[in-house]
C-alpha cells in the first residue's frame, strides 16, 4: 500500500538524514582528534587488552578511523596500525605476535565492540544545527516526491513548510535516534493534514439517539457510494441500530435495483420511486418514512454526476435542502489522482461537505488522494473501502494511514 510514496518519502527522509550526518561528523571533528588520546590510553600495551568507554552502540565512517595490518618479511611478523583521522597510532613493537595471534585478538575485540562504535560514543552528545542552505536540495526533492504522488500543490507546499519549520534553525540532538527527526518531522507534517476537524463517526451517531440521522452519499460514477451505503449499513446493524436506505439514484438504469439487492441482502428497507423521477422527493420520503418509524439511520444514494456539470451539481443542492441532512459524505476513491482533488473543492464549494469515504485502497493506492482530500476540504477522512465485501470498511485512523506510509 502506498508504494510510490513511500520510496519517495523514504529518498527524501535517506537523503536529509546523509546531511545530517555530514555535517555531525563536520562539527565534531575536532572533538575526535581532541579525544584521540583517550583512545590511545584504551591500549593497554601490557595486557594488550583494550578497554571499552560506555555506550559504543554505533558505528561511524571508516574514514575516521582505519586498522591496517602491516607483515614484516623477514620475521613474519606483524603490526597493527590504527590510523585515527590522518595520524597513525602504531601497536607496541615490543610486544611481537604472529599474525594469527593478531587476527584473532581483534576478532574477540569486536566481538565486544566495535571500534568505530567507541569512537563515535565520543561524539555522541553532539548537537547539529540545520540551516536553510542543508534543506533546500532535500525539499526541493520532498517537493518533487509529493507532486508526483498525486498530492495537490497546496497541500505539498503546506507538509514542505511544515517540514522547513520542524527541522530549520533548531539544534537536534545528534545521538541514536537521528535516523528518526526527519521521519518524525515527515509524520508529523502529514498528520496535521489528516487529522484536520477530526470527527467520530460513531460518536455522532450515538448522539442522534431518539432522532433519525440523515446521511447523503455524494460523488461521481462508478466511486463506490452504493456499495459504501451497503458497507455502512451492514455496520450500523452489528452496531443495533436500525436503518433504512433511500434509493436517491434515480438517473442511472439500473441503480434503483442495485441498491434494493444489497439492502435485500442485509435485510434493510428501501424508499424508492420510479426510475427518472426526482431525487429530492424520494429522500425527502424516505426521511418521513424514517421519522415516523423511528429509525435510527436514514442513509441516502444519489446519483454519481460530474462536479463539472452545472445542472447536476445544482440538483444536488436541492437534495441536500429538502433533504436537511445531518451529514454529507463525499465518497471518492483512494486510487484517484490529482483530478481527486479538484472534484473535491468543487463538491464542497456545492454542499457542505462533512467528511470523505475513500474507496478501493486496496487496489494500487498512491495514498496521495487521501491526504490532498483532507487537506482540501479540510474534513476528516471518515473510512476507508478496503475491497467489495460488506466488512471491508475500515475506520479512519491518521496514525494508521502515517504509520502505513513509512512502515517498510
Ligand atoms: N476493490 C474495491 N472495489 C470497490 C470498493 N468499493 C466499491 N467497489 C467497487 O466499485 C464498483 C462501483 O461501485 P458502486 O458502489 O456501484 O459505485 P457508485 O459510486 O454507486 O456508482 P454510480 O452509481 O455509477 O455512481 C463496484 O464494482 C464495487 O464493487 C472497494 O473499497 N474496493
Amino acid at each position: 500500500m502506498f508504494g510510490k510514496l513511500k520510496e519517495k518519502l523514504q529518498g527524501f527522509t535517506k537523503s536529509l538524514n546523509k546531511t545530517i550526518d555530514e555535517k555531525a561528523v563536520e562539527l565534531d571533528k575536532p572533538e575526535v582528534v581532541k579525544t584521540e588520546e583517550q583512545i590511545l590510553l584504551t591500549t593497554d600495551t601490557t595486557t594488550d587488552t583494550k578497554t571499552v568507554p560506555n555506550n559504543p552502540e554505533e558505528i561511524i565512517s571508516e574514514t575516521i578511523i582505519e586498522e591496517i595490518i602491516i607483515e614484516e618479511e623477514e620475521s613474519g611478523e606483524v603490526f597493527i596500525e590504527e590510523t585515527i583521522t590522518d595520524e597513525i597510532v602504531v601497536a607496541d613493537p615490543q610486544k611481537h605476535e604472529t599474525g594469527k595471534d593478531v587476527k584473532k585478538e581483534k576478532e574477540k575485540e569486536k566481538e565486544k565492540v566495535g571500534f568505530f562504535g567507541r569512537a563515535k560514543a565520543l561524539i555522541f552528545d553532539h548537537e547539529v544545527i540545520l540551516d536553510a542552505d542543508d534543506l533546500e536540495g532535500p525539499l526541493m526533492d520532498l517537493e518533487i516526491a509529493l507532486l508526483e504522488s498525486d498530492l495537490a500543490l497546496s497541500v505539498t507546499e503546506a507538509i514542505v513548510a511544515s517540514v522547513k519549520d520542524q527541522l530549520s534553525g533548531t539544534r537536534k540532538k545528534f545521538g541514536k535516534n537521528t535516523g528518526n527527526i526527519v521521519e518524525e518531522a515527515l509524520k508529523t507534517a502529514i498528520l496535521e493534514v489528516m487529522s484536520a476537524n477530526v470527527f467520530d463517526f460513531d460518536e455522532f451517531i450515538a448522539s442522534k439517539k431518539g432522532t433519525t440521522a440523515h446521511i447523503v452519499f455524494v460523488g461521481i460514477n462508478g466511486t463506490g457510494k452504493t456499495t459504501s451505503i451497503a458497507k455502512i449499513a451492514n455496520r450500523l446493524q452489528k452496531q443495533g441500530k436500525t436503518v433504512t436506505i433511500a434509493a436517491g439514484d434515480t438517473f442511472r438504469a439500473g441503480a434503483i435495483d442495485q441498491i434494493q439487492i444489497h439492502a435485500d441482502r442485509l435485510g434493510v428497507k428501501v424508499i424508492r420511486h420510479q426510475e427518472g423521477s426526482d431525487p429530492a422527493a424520494v429522500i425527502y420520503d424516505a426521511l418521513q418514512y424514517s421519522k415516523a418509524h423511528k429509525v435510527d439511520v436514514l442513509l441516502s444514494d444519489t446519483a454519481g454526476r460530474m462536479h463539472t456539470n452545472v445542472n447536476l451539481m445544482a440538483q444536488l443542492e436541492k437534495i441536500c435542502r429538502v433533504g436537511l441532512p445531518d451529514l454529507i459524505i463525499f465518497v471518492d476513491e483512494a486510487t484517484a489522482g490529482n483530478d481527486a482533488v479538484e472534484r473535491a473543492s468543487q463538491y464542497s464549494d456545492a454542499v457542505a461537505i462533512s467528511g470523505t469515504i475513500l474507496t478501493k485502497l486496496d487496489a494500487d493506492s498512491k495514498g496521495g488522494a487521501a491526504i490532498s482530500i483532507a487537506y482540501i476540504t479540510q474534513k476528516p477522512i471518515l473510512f476507508f473501502g478496503v475491497g467489495q465485501n460488506y466488512d471491508d470498511l475500515m475506520k479512519f485512523d491518521a496514525e494508521w494511514f502515517v504509520n502505513k506510509i513509512f512502515e517498510d
